[in-house]
């Protein structure tokens, strides 16, 4: 049985056995990427509707993980398939769920569900297999914390600074495979995706990950070329200290945000961040690159927004989402900084706006 705050109740059937899961309700409408999703650190405390309504049907596999783990606290759909067809698949998907402890659940009015949160907002939610009482239920639904001003990222950055290669992580501090390279990045963990390192390195660039509440000193004492600040949970607002360090590094190198980083950005720059009604999760939003004139279909994952009218002078818009007008870029226009809303990483979803990471290679050898 699911849950929301605002009363409604549905049913659906678990696919991964018994279990209860609090979280956010939100929807994503990309037609593929589930393993993608699931595995992307910004979906902590959510519990993720898919708008397709068939999922499952090309299992998991060992290559498309874009973090370590499963990140939302359950994930919903219209139609399960259990028998997997795909030269790729290593497990199926309930296999996978089971494994990081997540609830599948299928059978669910998904066109209802989605509906519903595009009218009232994201909600607050319970699933469960175990408490049948819809009264309670509503009222744990209620009781849950919600997202607004609590801090997620400490739940997914990681412990200790780690190196990425072509071949995927390697342990401990320092530059891993730096000869050669023209770059070197520090880029923040605030719950990152794989891709972004994927593409950094294929760019040429040596890649030391640290935590996300490492200090400025320490990053300017990793003599990078370039600062990357990555995607990552929750309300930007509620996330302890970074904002900070954030701001202390502005000016000293070039810095490239995405999504909560961006966020994070838009803080350090003195502006504001709000919660949009119900966000935007999919594979085919339309946003405007102000600077070209060029319009691009991107991968998206964001609930909260920086408020443009918040911004000091001196940023200036870049990148506007084309259905609602809301901010999806900016940069600053005094200091090497631009940052985007949305997932340039794409993984999974359109690679239109891959051109960003390029634009960071060129900023960091215009300043170099
Ligand atoms: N993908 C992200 O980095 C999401 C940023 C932030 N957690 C939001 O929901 O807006």
């Amino acid at each position: 049985m699911i849950a929301l705050e605002d009363g409604t109740v549905l049913t659906g059937r678990s696919f991964t056995g018994s279990g209860e899961a609090a979280g956010e309700i939100v929807f994503n409408t990309s037609m593929s990427g589930y393993q993608e999703i699931l595995t992307d650190p910004s979906y902590t405390g959510q519990l993720v509707t898919m708008t397709y309504p068939l999922i499952g049907n090309y299992g998991v596999n060992d290559e498309d993980m874009e973090s370590a783990s499963v990140h939302p606290r359950a994930f919903i759909m219209r139609e399960y398939q259990r028998f997997p067809s795909n030269y790729r698949a290593t497990a199926t998907l309930a296999e996978f769920l089971q494994k990081y402890g997540i609830l599948g659940i299928e059978g669910v009015d998904t066109r209802m569900l989605t509906r519903l949160i595009r009218n009232t907002g994201a909600m607050k939610a319970i699933i469960s297999t175990e408490d049948l009482d819809e009264a309670s239920l509503v009222r744990r639904a209620r009781e849950w914390p919600g997202l607004v001003g609590r801090d997620m990222v400490v739940r997914v950055t990681c412990a200790k600074p780690y190196g990425w290669t072509a071949a995927g992580p390697v342990e401990g501090a320092g530059y891993p495979e730096a000869d050669g390279k023209r770059f070197k990045v520090v880029a923040y963990d605030f719950g990152i995706k794989f891709n972004q390192l994927r593409i950094l390195t294929e760019l040429g660039c040596a890649v030391q990950v640290v935590p996300a509440t490492t200090s400025a000193d320490e990053v300017l004492a990793l003599e990078p070329d370039g600062i990357f600040l990555s995607n990552g949970p929750g309300d930007p607002a509620g996330v302890e200290g970074v904002v900070d360090n954030v701001r202390q590094l502005l000016g000293k190198k070039p810095i490239f945000g995405i999504c909560l980083g961006h966020q994070i950005l838009g803080l350090a720059f003195g502006g504001s961040t709000y919660k949009l009604k119900f966000g935007h999760r999919g594979g085919n939003q339309p946003v405007k690159d102000l600077t070209t004139g060029k319009v691009e279909i991107t991968s998206q994952n964001h609930g909260f927004c920086v408020d443009p009218d918040s911004l000091p002078a001196e940023v200036e818009v870049t990148h506007i989402n084309l259905n609602d007008g809301s901010l999806e870029g900016m940069r600053h226009t005094k200091y090497p900084v631009f940052s985007v809303q949305y997932h340039p990483e794409h993984a999974p979803g359109p690679h239109d706006a891959q051109y960003l990471f390029d634009r960071f290679i060129e900023l960091m050898a215009e300043n170099n």
